[in-house]
């Protein structure tokens, strides 16, 4: 049997552990308070979609947000995996974005429920291609940008992030073991929007990566 290829890590069904509120404007913007812990949600590994395939509007929302995020990939599993190692068990990154039906979440928020059909369904990950770790040796210190349509959307550093990415593999992996193959979304800036059918995302990392998605609606 051939050895697993972890460039297309998307295709082994891993976790994809995604972070919340992890930008003060974007906590901000939507009237969310500061976190003073990490918050959690998790996309299925059917949300994945590579460049080439459309982002695919739900029929139930009307208002599809675009997050761009830094995604996390881990190359050595673990379980409470402490701050001073954690970068030992990153593999590389890749850019993401955390497609989000932003009126499902709200209704969600205010009836208590989890926010599986905002965050959760098919193609809400689109990914671009596998970053190795050694392409971008502070992480931490990244510019993220997004634009609808040529018009620029979000540009955020990581530096702006509240809890770091050491942080964040020792807090997660206290309560969800990491394996091989696991991504982890690290929130997103400000200047979430609505997209509509037929738009074109581009989001790129200033001189490492860039990807093109467009947005259509299920045949
Ligand atoms: O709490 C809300 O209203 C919204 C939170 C998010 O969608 C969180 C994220 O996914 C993020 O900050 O990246
Ligand atoms: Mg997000």
């Amino acid at each position: 049997m051939s050895a697993r290829n972890i460039a297309r890590f998307w295709e082994w069904g891993r976790k994809i552990i995604c972070v919340g509120r992890n930008y003060a404007d974007h906590a901000i913007e939507l009237k969310n308070a500061i976190p003073s812990e990490p918050v959690l949600f998790l996309k299925p590994p059917s949300a994945y979609v590579t460049e080439g395939s459309p982002i695919l509007l739900p029929f139930y929302t009307s208002s599809l947000h675009h997050e761009v995020e830094l995604g996390v990939l881990i190359g050595k599993g673990g379980t409470d995996i402490p701050q001073s190692s954690a970068m030992e068990h990153v593999a590389g990154y890749v850019l993401c974005l955390d497609m989000t039906a932003r009126d499902i979440q709200d209704q969600c928020k205010s009836k208590g429920l989890p926010w599986t059909l905002a965050k959760a369904f098919n193609t809400s990950c689109p990914i671009s291609d596998f970053i190795p770790k050694e392409k971008i040796p502070d992480p931490g210190n990244i510019n993220l940008w997004l634009k609808v349509n040529d018009t620029v959307k979000q540009n955020g550093s990581t530096s702006q992030m509240i809890f770091s990415i050491p942080y964040l593999i020792n807090y997660i992996s206290q309560i969800i073991s990491l394996e091989e193959g696991d991504l982890i979304l690290t929130g997103t800036p400000k200047g979430v929007s609505s997209v509509q059918e037929q738009d074109v995302l581009q989001a790129g990392i200033d001189g490492i990566v860039t990807m093109t998605f467009k947005v259509d609606r299920k045949s």
